[in-house]
């Protein structure tokens, strides 16, 4: 059985790649990066090695790679032929891999088991937004046969996986700890075997809940600790004063996740105060700028502080220090992060409500929208 999985990078060699190897699968890495494919493709094994109070060390082996700029015909050939395909790109890159999907669909043999695809990217149904992208681009009448050959599942997918050693090669340094549940509903009864997987009926608490308390925690960190001038994300948690925001900051997202979910406050105070402690994992050589990166996606509309700030000011609840963090997010300024620099140039471009609206698509009539607009007028100030 053989698993196609975009994106070779951290998550992908280190947790979706694994995992899936671990399963049973032949992997076959599909990447743009023709440095990593050839490595990939000359090598026999790589090494996975989890860090924390208890370290472990995996070799995986069983995989191959293709160039999905140059190998594209390789790869629509393998996905007709695969059982599953995964996603670890980032979740504005996935209408680039869609077309190659929608290939490999219209290849696959009438008779063949339904392939799985599950975008394993950090956003609210993520795989959702692939299939709108496949559909897009047949016709009704082809999609009407072609939806019967692929089971497309929402997933959330949760194991720091930091930026690597240049020196490691294709070994991957990842957190011993992992979460990955996947809807069961489009499965009919039929999931597949992955050792480690929790098959939920119901996504959308673990996915808001994951999205909202490790990635909103985590930004939070990395945006503080930029603007204090950390490097790392353990020592600017270790800051002092940058821990006391971001366990504010989780306290309105732990309000969030209880008032929709019904989640249990001592279970999410229990499950916050764990991801911290993986937050500080001193084996973890995680950075600010990774943590940080894109802050324009991290800050649209359904994503890590919009998201949970929206609901909570619909709800009358309070959102001071997401705002407050939205404020650290409107510092980051990085030159080598594209997002990063078209944000400080909007900052310097526009007026407050504009940039609001730009960035969050919350217009004037939002309960949240003054206090995103006074937290925008300050960075422009670079006061607050
Ligand atoms: N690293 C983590 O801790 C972590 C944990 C959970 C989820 N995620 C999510 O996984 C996704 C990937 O994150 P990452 O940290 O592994 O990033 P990464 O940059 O290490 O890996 C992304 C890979 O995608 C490749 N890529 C880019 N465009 C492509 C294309 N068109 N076709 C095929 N491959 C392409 C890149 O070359 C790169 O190798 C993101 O959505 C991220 O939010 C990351
Ligand atoms: O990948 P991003 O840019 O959405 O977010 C950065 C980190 O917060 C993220 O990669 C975490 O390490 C990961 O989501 C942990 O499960």
């Amino acid at each position: 059985m053989t698993a196609v999985h975009f994106g070779a990078g951290n998550i992908g060699r280190g947790f979706v790649g694994f995992l899936l190897n671990r399963a049973g699968y032949e992997i076959v890495f599909a990447d743009v990066n023709a440095e990593l494919i050839s490595a990939l493709d000359s090598a026999e094994s790589y090494r996975v090695h989890e860090v924390g109070v208890e370290s472990a060390d995996h070799v995986v082996t069983g995989f191959r790679a293709l160039n999905s700029s140059t190998q594209t015909v390789q790869v629509e050939a393998e996905i007709a032929g695969a059982r599953i395909v995964t996603t670890a790109v980032g979740p504005n890159i996935l209408k680039f891999v869609a077309p190659v999907i929608l290939e490999g669909l219209r290849a696959r043999p009438a008779d063949a088991a339904p392939l799985v695809v599950l975008a394993c990217e950090n956003a609210i149904n993520a795989t959702d937004m692939l299939a709108e992208h496949i559909r897009g681009l047949s016709d009704a009448t082809e999609w009407a046969t072609l939806e019967s050959r692929v089971i497309f599942a929402n997933t959330a997918v949760d194991r720091i996986v930091p930026g690597q050693d240049p020196n490691a090669g294709l070994d991957v340094t990842v957190e011993t700890y992992f979460e990955w549940a996947i809807e069961s509903g489009p499965f009919d009864g039929a999931t597949l075997d992955i050792p480690g997987v929790t098959w939920v009926e119901n996504l959308a608490p673990y996915i808001e809940r994951k999205l909202f308390t490790v990635n909103t925690g985590h930004a939070t960190t990395a945006y503080y600790g930029f603007a204090a001038g950390y490097e790392g994300l353990a020592e600017s948690l270790a800051d002092p004063s940058i821990r006391d925001r971001v366990y504010a900051v989780l306290q309105e997202t732990k309000a969030f996740v209880v008032a929709k979910h019904g989640f249990d406050p001592d279970v999410q105070e229990a499950y916050l105060n764990k991801i911290l402690t993986r937050f500080a994992n001193p084996h973890l050589t995680d950075t600010v700028e990774r943590v940080g990166r894109q802050p324009m996606r991290k800050a649209s509309r359904h994503e890590r502080f919009i998201g949970p700030a929206a609901e909570l000011a619909e709800r009358g609840l309070p959102t001071v220090a997401l705002v407050d963090a939205v404020g650290a997010l409107l510092r980051f300024d990085v030159p080598a992060d594209p997002e990063s620099v078209e944000l400080q140039a909007l900052l310097n471009a526009e007026a407050p409500g504009v940039i609001v609206e730009r960035l969050t698509e919350l217009g004037p009539d939002h309960p949240l929208f003054d206090s995103l607009v006074e937290a925008v007028r300050n960075a422009q100030r670079r006061e607050g």
